[in-house]
């Protein structure tokens, strides 16, 4: 349970979550985070006692990213309660954005094996995005807009708020792209998004195709575009209709290399994890899905 995430509404919805377990007599056990990437050493744990039969993770994309990096490899499936400002894994999986909703879900323990991404040998569920959407995510991160949007309850816009702050002095640069054994030269790249999932940024259907259980990746490429055009297909994103555009497009593959003249930042999930050059490999059906 991450208490930071949503800025407190984790710690809320817990509280519900905990009174109802109690009401139905459920064993758990809570561990709480206490700091950046705690989650992954917590699951570590967690993963070689034989008592453990699910582990949920209360929080939003970035508490899901570092149980993923704990539990990978097992056979112990992953339940999820959102309760962050973007929890695009959860519409991703048709996991339920309401809590009892998504607790009722874990309590019937329909197991699913979807695939999992792997970046620089860190692992991730839904979109690594490198370009401008990782100067989004680590500008979102780390502002007071995002804390007074969760505030209010509109956690899920602050990556949108993200995206017009950036945009106004965001400068596209030359990339090199290789996907399987094609070999792609893009001079005027704004984003690269490579999806497992289809949506990001609370709730951008990025790829629109992308399914965790096809053993690929879709690639978004947004290239040579002028800030107005971004600005105007940018409401289009949430119904994945931006894929008409000629200047995006989208791509399959399995393994992926991305390089640049200038280090672009990544973010995998929504956590910023380096930078450019990256290697990307869909891993198929490694993780258990509740
Ligand atoms: N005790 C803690 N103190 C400070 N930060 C923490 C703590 N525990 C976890 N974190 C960090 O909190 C960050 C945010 O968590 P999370 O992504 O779950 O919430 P969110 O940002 O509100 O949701 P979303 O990613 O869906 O937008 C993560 O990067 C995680 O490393």
């Amino acid at each position: 349970m991450n208490k930071v995430s949503g800025y407190g509404r984790a710690l809320k919805i817990w509280q519900h979550i905990e009174s109802i377990l109690q009401e139905k007599n459920i064993i758990y056990c809570v561990h709480n985070t206490q700091k950046a990437k705690h989650a992954t050493e917590i699951v570590k744990q967690l993963v070689s006692n034989k008592e453990t039969k699910v582990i949920v993770a209360v929080g939003g994309d970035g508490t899901v990213h570092e149980v993923i990096n704990g539990l990978v490899g097992s056979d112990i499936p992953l339940g999820i309660i959102p309760a962050g400002s973007g929890n695009d894994f959860c519409r991703g999986l048709g996991i339920p954005l309401r809590f009892d909703k998504a607790l009722d879900r874990i309590l019937k323990h329909e197991v699913n094996i979807i695939d999992i991404g792997c970046v620089n040998a860190k692992y991730f569920a839904t979109v690594v995005g490198i370009g401008f959407d990782g100067k989004v995510a680590e500008a979102t991160n780390s502002s007071k807009y995002k804390i007074f949007l969760n505030f209010v309850r509109l956690g899920s816009i602050s990556y949108l708020v993200g995206v017009l702050k950036v945009l106004v002095n965001y400068k596209p640069t030359y990339v090199e792209l290789d996907i399987d054994s094609m070999q792609l030269k893009i001079p005027k790249l704004w984003l690269v998004a490579v999806a497992n999932s289809t949506f990001y940024a609370g709730g951008m259907a990025i790829c629109p195709g992308a399914k965790n259980n096809d053993g690929l990746f879709d690639i978004c490429v947004v290239q040579d575009m002028s800030r107005w055009q971004l600005l105007r297909i940018l409401p289009t994103v949430f119904k994945g209709r931006h894929i008409q555009h000629p200047s995006i497009k989208i791509f399959r593959g399995k393994e992926i290399e991305i390089l640049s003249e200038t280090p672009l930042i990544v973010h995998g999930d929504g956590e910023i994890i380096g930078e450019t050059p990256v290697k990307l490999k869909i891993k198929p059906n490694l993780l258990y899905v509740v």
